[in-house]
């Protein structure tokens, strides 16, 4: 029987939440969820909660609780069957409970990245919005500069991504994140990493999974909401 694994990543923007769950996803075969994605994908589609979330996102605000959570609860019911890692959610200690009482986790990764370092690579960022593909002009460029490389359709730099923007919300960050951290530390599944570059982190990420993966023992553990 296969044995099914739950985590979640953390950190303030541009701490590299996006570009890592890539590579555990591609190395150790799990879903990579991104609550952005499915925010998105609830404001393209109309949703009811898609159609509330695009109010706040379009003020550069963070959507609330009871809407995120009411988007993203039945995405996760539909996983059920599957390995899984989520990116961006939670945010706040109210979505961290609600997590809670919907499914167990087994790992929460935190990144703890210097705010300098944050700053440069949201300078150079470019992503795709209809994909959510993200790119760097120095880490990881597109093929063709401003263009994204499986579509060919144009990239764009968003405005919260400018140094200004980046003071405020990573305040902002620090403030709602601290007790989403505090309880997973008090669960002891929290395993934090601190570097500058994404290559020094990988590794000893990819050693904790090695060592976590095999050894979960049950199957599906999202408790079904009906
Ligand atoms: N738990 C979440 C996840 C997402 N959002 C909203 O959805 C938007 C897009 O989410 P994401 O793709 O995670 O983008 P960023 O906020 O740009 O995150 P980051 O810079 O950390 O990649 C966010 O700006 C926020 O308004 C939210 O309010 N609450
Ligand atoms: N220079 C540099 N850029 C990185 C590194 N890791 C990620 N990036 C880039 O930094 C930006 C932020 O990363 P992203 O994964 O989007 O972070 P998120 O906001 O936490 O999801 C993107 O443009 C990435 O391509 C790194 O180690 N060095």
């Amino acid at each position: 029987m296969s044995k099914l694994f739950r985590a979640v990543i953390m950190g303030p923007p541009g701490s590299g939440k996006g570009t890592i769950s890539e590579r555990i996803a591609q190395s150790f075969g799990l879903k990579h969820l991104s609550s952005g994605d499915f925010v998105r994908e609830n404001i393209a589609a109309k949703t009811e909660a898609g159609v509330q979330a695009k109010t706040y996102i379009k003020k550069g605000l963070l959507v609330p609780d009871l809407v995120m959570t009411r988007l993203l609860l039945p995405r996760l019911e539909e996983m059920t069957k599957y390995s899984w890692l989520l990116d961006g959610f939670p945010r706040t200690l109210a979505q961290a409970e609600a997590l809670n009482s919907a499914c167990d986790l087994d790992v929460a990764i935190n990144l703890n990245i210097p705010l300098e370092t944050l700053k440069e690579r949201l300078r150079h960022r470019w992503i795709h919005p209809p994909s959510g593909r993200v790119y760097n002009m120095c880490f990881n460029p597109p093929r063709i500069q401003g263009i994204d490389d499986i579509t060919g359709e144009p990239l764009i730099q968003q405005e919260d991504d400018r140094p200004e923007a980046l003071v405020a919300r990573l305040r902002h960050y620090k403030d709602v994140a601290k007790p989403v951290i505090d309880f997973y530390k008090a669960k002891g599944i929290l395993y934090t990493f601190s570097d500058t570059e994404t290559d020094q982190i990988w590794p000893n990420i990819s050693t904790l999974l090695s060592t976590k993966i095999p050894t979960i023992q049950s199957d599906a553990r999202c408790a079904s909401t009906h």
